[in-house]
């Protein structure tokens, strides 16, 4: 008997898709055939014409609780990913207060998820100038990876989040080289952006293109390719986040040439949005790495279409209204709210309007990150796969208003969008979290992943 039957929907397996029926039991992935019987489900659902896709898992992702809740936290976060087609996510260390950069905080961040969380979650610690010496005990707590900047970052409130500099950055690299951690890092020239950033401050440029010419394509791939040095020389793995450009991304393929163990994200606003957009827009795009023109754009999505965005994360990086309010850019908030709509929006330009495969998007939104990130029960419609299934209607299509957002702050970059698919049904290990019309129909189901490492 199976708890649930997802009926004759294109399922979107890891090498291909097919129409099939797909069983679901005890929150897992029972059976995969052409048909099956509906009598042995207690719930039928059916997807014909619909897809049937892996749910997202998200491994970049701010939910800024602990600390600063009016920015969002884990219910309306959650609530957002699961009616977006994100199941899962691993959830960055900073933005909180306390950033997640000890055992301590790291309990203060597991208490606060417990209970609240509607798609299932992992936590990352944070490598900072101070906790070079307390790694090896937050591994041991069972961090997904650990993440730092080389960007300038951080208020300088105690408690608060903060870059490292190449010593201290080499130092946390050899301390997780010796407990096989991942280390995502945020790779900007700090010098650099920060110095380019007052001279245009200076000059009273100060519109969102404006701060994006202050952040150079050489600054990001600098830093890129510091990093991967580094990474060689110490062995340590690490994960490059949100490429913005196809420079950032060659560095790492070459890194990889080179044995260096390297892989990469990029983010879906670097394809669905270019600097020409942005003082339209305003400050609610504004991001760093910042987003790109349109000729760089149009690489990317070569680079998607051939199959080479190796994974692709929300960057979701919500902030109060006043902190995207002011016409000085550089006195804006960096980070993009837009984790509702990785999978339509992306589903839509890709599959929809530039004819990729679909396999080839959720490799990079789904089964990529989970492998990556060792997160071993997710990312993939697989037998015996937690039953993290999302139906996806191509043929619904709607606008993007902040009346359907779930985020605590109901704005994001993407509003006004036309997005020409939908998702209708969001299942978590088997359990129906969100269903189109009637929102979230689920308890807060979400739990802590187990990290297979
Ligand atoms: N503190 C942040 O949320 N920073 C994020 N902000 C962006 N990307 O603009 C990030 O990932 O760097
Ligand atoms: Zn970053
Ligand atoms: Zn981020």
């Amino acid at each position: 008997m199976f708890d649930t039957i997802i009926q004759q929907g294109i399922v979107v397996l890891a090498d291909q898709y097919i129409t099939a029926d797909l069983g679901i039991k005890d929150g897992k992935i029972a059976h995969i055939a052409p048909h099956i019987d509906a009598a042995q489900a207690r719930k039928v659902v059916d997807a014909t014409g619909c897809y049937v896709l892996p749910g997202m898992v998200d491994v970049h992702m701010h939910i800024s609780e602990p600390g600063r809740t009016e920015w969002e936290g884990y219910e309306t976060g959650t609530q957002a990913m699961a009616a977006g087609g994100t199941t899962s996510f691993v959830e960055m260390p900073l933005n909180t207060m306390p950033a997640t950069t000890d055992v301590e905080s790291l309990n203060v961040k597991l208490k606060a998820a417990q209970g609240k969380s509607y798609v299932d979650y992992s936590p990352m610690g944070g490598l900072v100038p101070w906790n070079l010496q307390d790694l090896p005990r937050l591994s041991e707590a069972g961090v997904a990876a650990y993440k730092c900047f080389v960007a300038t970052c951080g208020s300088g409130k105690p408690g608060d989040f903060k870059n490292v500099d190449d010593y201290e950055l080499y130092v946390g690299m050899q301390a997780l080289a010796k407990t096989d951690d991942l280390l995502v890092i945020h790779c900007e020239n700090a010098a650099l952006t920060d110095k380019l950033g007052a001279a245009a401050k200076a000059a009273g440029k100060t519109k969102v293109s404006d701060y994006v010419a202050t952040r150079p394509v050489f600054t990001e791939v600098e830093a890129v390719r510091r990093v991967l040095l580094l990474a060689k020389e110490t062995g340590c793995r690490v994960h490059i986040a949100h490429c913005s450009c196809p420079e950032a991304i060659e560095a790492v393929f070459e890194a990889q040439a080179q044995g260096v163990d390297a892989s990469f994200e990029s983010c879906p606003h670097y394809f669905l949005l270019a600097t020409e957009d942005l003082d339209a827009i305003g400050p609610k795009a504004k991001c760093s790495p910042p987003i790109r023109d349109r000729n760089n754009q149009a690489r990317m999505w070569d680079l998607l279409e051939r199959g080479m965005i190796q994974m692709l994360g929300s960057d979701h990086s919500p902030c109060t209204p006043d902190l995207k309010s002011s016409p000085n850019a550089f006195e804006a908030w960096g980070g993009i709210s837009g984790c509702q709509n990785s999978v339509d929006a992306m589903f839509d330009a890709a599959v929809k309007k530039r004819n990729i495969s679909p396999v080839t998007l959720m490799q990079a939104l789904a089964t990529e990150p989970a492998r990556r990130f060792r997160l071993g029960a997710k990312g993939e419609i697989a037998l015996g796969k937690d039953a993290d299934v999302v139906i996806l209607d191509p043929n619904q299509g709607y606008t993007v208003t902040s009346d359907e957002l779930y985020y605590k702050n109901k704005f994001s970059a993407y509003e006004g969008f036309e997005i020409g698919c939908r998702v209708t049904h969001t299942f978590v290990r088997g359990h129906l979290v969100y269903q189109l019309g009637q929102g979230i129909v689920s308890e807060p189901v979400g739990q802590r992943m187990v990290v297979c490492k």
